[in-house]
């Protein structure tokens, strides 16, 4: 983008519409006198005088647990330096639509004239009771260090200055992952730090506790290396005064160092000082908003270079966002007294250790990147993985208990990390489940449409999450040469090319014929129609060659779903094969069918389709509570649909009382308890919504969980196919790879429950 462009539309995003970009909303029902007398007077006086008689119980009445104040006197905002509070408050409110949009956490902005160490320290000491926690921002050093010692030693809740902490944190564990990608060890590395202020020195303390020695860092501030004969330094920057007689400007120090840390200001750094660093050099540029030196200059400068800023327009932004909101959650969830320590050195391994585990697919999605990994490019998460606030929130609050500052303690984790998965709207708890089921047996699924990157990559992913081993069918040839090009993890996955498997094919086509040589297919048809590879990945599954099949992201549904039923056929006992979706919708799961297969099923049909439906519900541990929908009422309307959907919940009761199901109803009766109640006391699905629709024909099912997604924002996971002997599943046209990956894990514990199944049986007819 042209960079006068960007620069308005800075201008417009802050502009547009309601001026700034964050506001306050009610977190309580306002909507009648009744609401509005418990918000507000008369009501709010009890909740006050219960706070007045135990104060801490400001924390059980009013917002204060999750509050936290970003708080500056503008004196070092970004790199830009001592523009005033008035210019540091979009800084200040980007901070706290951070907080919110990364962990859940409410944020005042205070931007405050308040120059001096003693004001700005009495004005947030007077804001205690109103906050769980202080974020001091862009406050220059040395006042910030001394205004955050006062500030700890006085308050009660946790205070910590981001630039400082929240930098250090972040860099320290780019920093230790860095060494590792170029080979260097953290105690031998010789260290070049330009800027003395708040972040630098921080940043310095950190990398000295991870094991970086201080006779191997040098510190320059804007009048140059800092030494111990320096007058004008407090004891903090003396600190780092070095000893080296050999140096004195920037470019002497660069030269033979392993590290470059930048956090002083845009362009002091030259390509030909990086061309003097040793072999593999590590820079992190990371003043804001301009870099030290630009990425693409630096990485032109030097091939072996790792190359960190704190931008988020390029590779590793080395940035505190990827702190401060986690930190504050697991400080606040434990209603930490303080910031340790401990707490600071949790975040600082559980960040590196997440950058290395498998990057989820939505991770690359939002970032258009196609396949991130741990390397030179990649050394910490990127700030919209989602996995940040389970791992770091969760060691913050561990090391908080264990280092004895918590006053609150937390014994499920298990639930903690849900309630916080939650919290940033990243619940998937079904689908978790799901995969840790499919990873107690993952199953052999076979891929037929192998040649396709979007399948590549879910097959990559399942196999590191060892939740299925894969089998890719298709030209080998093909399929290698994409595996190389996308950089996937796939070499050693068996592919199976169809033309290369003579006695396979010839197996295979013996047993379609002899299946289908009453319906019109001769040996010749057989051995052609085996050339499809959904035929030929049907008869895998048929042969127990392969546990479950996934195709169809590039064919229409009928193309996948014939072969299959050709090959393998509906299960024992079952009449047809039906489709259903997975609705995930802000208040759980909820169950449609059918919208794939049946277009208008007979009554007889629909009693079959529930069946199958009610059957798959509990493969996902959910209890089936079913509505067969209608736009009428027990009854209400005479027609065509209020008859079928009502014979059909007749013969249901009938014929499987234990199936909870009842109908015909409207969809809104169904999912809303009060409604149903009042109005049929009757119903056997009074006491909780419905979790599973039936509707009574394709079109309306089809339209309803469209509209779901489209307006309701529910993730639809499906169509999962119904009925079939063995595992098969059928992709949506031009799935994304995580629901490709979601639906193999359904299809793996589909098969589980399928072996099941026959083995239950054989050992039944073993025992007969
Ligand atoms: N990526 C990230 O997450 C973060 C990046 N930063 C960036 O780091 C920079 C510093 O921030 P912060 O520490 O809060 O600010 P401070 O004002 O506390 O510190 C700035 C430091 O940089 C020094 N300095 C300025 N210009 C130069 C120069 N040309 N050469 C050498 N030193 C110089 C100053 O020297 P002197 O002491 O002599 O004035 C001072 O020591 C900013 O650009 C900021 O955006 C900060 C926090 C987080
Ligand atoms: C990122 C940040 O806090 C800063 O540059 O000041
Ligand atoms: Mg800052």
């Amino acid at each position: 983008m042209h960079k006068t462009n960007r620069k308005q539309d800075a201008l417009d995003y802050h502009s547009n519409g309601r001026p700034g970009k964050i506001q306050v909303v009610p977190t309580k029902p306002t909507n009648s006198q009744r609401d509005l007398t418990l918000a507000y007077s008369p009501g709010v006086a009890e909740p006050c005088l219960r706070i007045a008689d135990n104060v801490d119980d400001v924390y059980k009445y009013t917002a204060k647990s999750n509050l936290v104040a970003v708080i500056t006197n503008g004196t070092a905002v970004l790199g830009l330096g001592n523009i005033g509070p008035e210019a540091a408050k979009p800084v200040m409110e980007g901070k706290g639509l951070l907080f919110k949009i990364y962990a859940d956490i409410d944020v005042f902005d205070l931007e405050v004239n308040a120059k001096s160490v003693d004001e700005f320290v009495s004005i947030v000491k007077a804001l205690e009771p109103t906050f769980g926690g202080i974020n001091l921002e862009d406050i220059s050093a040395p006042s910030c260090f001394e205004i955050e010692r006062r500030l700890k030693a006085e308050m009660k809740i946790p205070v910590m200055h981001d630039d400082q902490h929240g930098t250090a944190i972040i860099s320290g564990a780019a920093l230790m992952n860095a060494c590792e990608l170029q080979g260097k060890k953290l105690d031998k590395i010789k260290m070049v730090i330009n800027g003395a202020g708040a972040a630098a020195v921080s940043c310095s303390k950190i990398y000295l506790s991870l094991g970086v020695k201080r006779e191997n860092l040098v510190m320059f501030d804007i009048n140059g290396l800092i030494t111990p004969d320096r007058t004008d330094l407090d004891e903090i920057r003396l600190f780092f005064a070095t000893e080296r007689k050999d140096i004195s400007t920037l470019a002497d120090a660069m030269k033979g160092a392993d590290v470059f840390i930048g956090l002083s200001a845009g362009n002091v750094v030259t390509p030909d000082m990086l061309k003097g660093m040793a072999k593999n050099p590590i820079v992190f540029a990371m003043a804001n908003p301009v870099p030290e030196i630009a990425y693409d200059i630096g990485i032109k400068a030097r091939k072996d270079i790792l190359m960190a800023t704190g931008r988020a327009d390029f590779p590793n932004q080395v940035n505190n966002v990827l702190g401060f909101p986690y930190i504050f959650r697991g400080a606040l969830d434990v209603r930490a007294t303080a910031i340790n320590e401990e707490m600071k050195l949790a975040a600082v391994y559980a960040i590196a250790e997440l950058a290395k585990k498998p990057v989820p697919e939505e991770v690359n999605l939002a970032y258009n990147t196609r396949n991130l990994k741990f390397g030179k490019d990649y050394i910490i998460p990127k700030p919209m993985d989602r996995r940040l606030i389970t791992e770091v929130s969760s060691a913050v609050a561990k090391a908080a208990i264990a280092s004895g500052v918590a006053r609150k303690a937390i014994s499920d984790w298990d639930a903690y990390e849900e309630r916080l998965r939650l919290s940033i709207g990243a619940d998937d708890k079904i689908l978790r489940n799901l995969a840790n089921k499919a990873k107690q047996n993952p199953k052999r699924v076979v891929f037929a449409e192998a040649d396709n990157y979007k399948i590549l990559k879910a097959a990559q992913i399942v196999r590191e999450e060892c939740i299925a081993t894969p089998i890719l069918l298709g030209n080998c040839a093909r399929i290698r040469n994409i595996i190389k090009h996308s950089d996937l993890e796939l070499d050693d996955v068996e592919i199976i090319d169809p033309r290369d498997e003579p006695g396979r094919f010839r197996e295979y086509a013996d047993y379609l014929y002899q299946k289908r040589q009453r319906r019109g297919i001769t040996d010749t048809e057989a051995s052609k129609m085996l050339t499809q590879r959904n035929y030929f990945g049907a008869c895998m599954v048929q042969f127990g060659d392969a546990d479950a099949l996934i195709s169809g992201l590039t064919k229409d549904y009928v193309a996948t779903v014939k072969p299959a039923l050709q090959v393998i056929g509906t299960r024992e006992g079952v009449n047809r094969v039906a489709g259903m979706y997975m609705m995930l919708t802000k208040k759980g799961p909820v169950f449609i069918g059918d919208a794939t297969v049946n277009v208008d099923p007979t009554i007889e049909e629909l009693v079959d389709i529930t069946v199958l439906i009610d059957h798959s519900v509990k493969q996902f541990n959910v209890k089936p509570r079913i509505a067969v929908l209608s736009y009428s009422n027990f009854g209400s309307n005479e027609g065509e649909i209020p008859f079928k959907t009502r014979e059909t919940v007749r013969l249901l009761h009938e014929r499987y009382p234990d199936i909870v199901v009842d109908g015909d109803m409207q969809a809104n009766f169904a999912l809303n308890p009060t409604l149903l109640a009042d109005n049929f006391p009757f119903s056997t699905l009074n006491g909780a919504p419905a979790n599973t629709l039936i509707f009574p024909t394709l079109e309306s099912a089809n339209i309803a969980y469209k509209l779901l997604q489209e307006i309701g924002d529910a993730e639809a996971v499906g169509p999962i196919l119904l009925g079939l002997k063995k595992s098969v599943h059928v992709l949506q046209l031009g799935s994304s790879v995580r629901e490709i990956v979601d639906m193999v894990t359904i299809a793996v514990v589909d098969a589980q429950e399928k072996e099941g199944n026959e083995t239950q049986k054989v050992v039944s007819r073993t025992r007969n």
